[in-house]
């Protein structure tokens, strides 16, 4: 799968929150989206998934534009987090995927639904017959994105898929992203990079509804500090002093 975007540029009103976004991916790459809040990135997904429309620009995939509805035949190809997914949650896990493979027309999708929530739920013998309305936050996010890959997506969108989880779930969740990069052109946020330095192959870095950076992680980290998260910094907030707080704990009021 080859992903084009050309100068693609999405405004709320008077507001532009996305302007003249191009870049090439294809099959193999994990980009990583960072930037602040507010800077874009749920917004690009959504122009990905066409939840949105773009203002203008176009989205093109192995070369055939696509238009304001993307075909079915596309939308099978995608599979999407974003927002948190939306659970039925008066059935179980098992069988949400059970329901979720039928809408994909999945034939024998058991033993791969087994497998994906074997390895992303550890409590999972435990929780087998209980119903989602009665699984924590990041159990729920779990069986979310346990249900984007039940069709073998070749476009990936994570928004956030990393959060609410604890440490020993988010490496579950790397590792499973991981060796299903290759099948995949997965476009991944997080605000905690240290998850994106062991995923994304390459980085898109947006602030004030601009690119400030596309490319392979190797290329942003080329002459900057070893750490991805000082590295952003040192791009994005080069002059940033460090703030005076003390009226937070002074007795005059303020
Ligand atoms: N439907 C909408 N109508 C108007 N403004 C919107 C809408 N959706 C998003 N915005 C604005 O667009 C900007 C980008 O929002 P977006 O959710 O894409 O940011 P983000 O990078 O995902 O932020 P965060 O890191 O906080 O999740 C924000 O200023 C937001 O208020």
């Amino acid at each position: 799968m080859e992903l084009e975007l050309r100068n693609l540029t999405k405004s709320f009103g008077p507001k532009t929150v996305l302007r003249d976004l191009t870049l090439r991916a294809e099959t193999g790459y994990c980009v990583g989206v960072v930037g602040r809040n507010g800077a874009g990135k749920s917004t690009l997904f959504n122009l990905l998934v066409n939840v949105l429309l773009p203002t203008s620009g176009s989205i093109i995939l192995d070369g055939q534009e696509l238009g304001e509805t993307f075909p079915l035949a596309v939308k099978r190809r995608i599979g999407a987090l974003i927002n948190q997914g939306h659970l039925v949650e008066q059935l179980t896990a098992e069988e949400y995927l059970q329901f979720v493979a039928r809408i994909y027309e999945l034939p024998e999708a058991a033993p791969r639904i087994a497998s994906l929530l074997g390895h992303l739920l550890e409590e999972f013998e435990q929780v087998r017959h209980k119903q989602l309305s009665a699984y924590s936050t990041g159990m729920k996010q779990k069986v979310a994105l346990a249900a984007c890959l039940l069709h073998r997506p070749e476009l990936l969108i994570l928004d956030e898929p990393l959060n609410g989880l604890d440490v020993f779930s988010a490496e579950r969740m790397l590792a499973l992203l991981t060796s299903y990069r290759p099948q995949a052109l997965t476009f991944i946020s997080s605000h905690n990079l240290a998850h994106l330095e062991q995923v994304a192959t390459h980085l898109l870095i947006i602030d004030e509804a601009e690119v400030k950076f596309w490319g392979t992680r190797a290329e942003f980290m080329a002459g900057r500090e070893t750490i991805l998260s000082d590295a952003l910094l040192q791009l994005l907030a080069p002059t940033t002093s460090t703030h005076d707080l003390t009226w937070l704990t002074s007795q005059t009021a303020s």
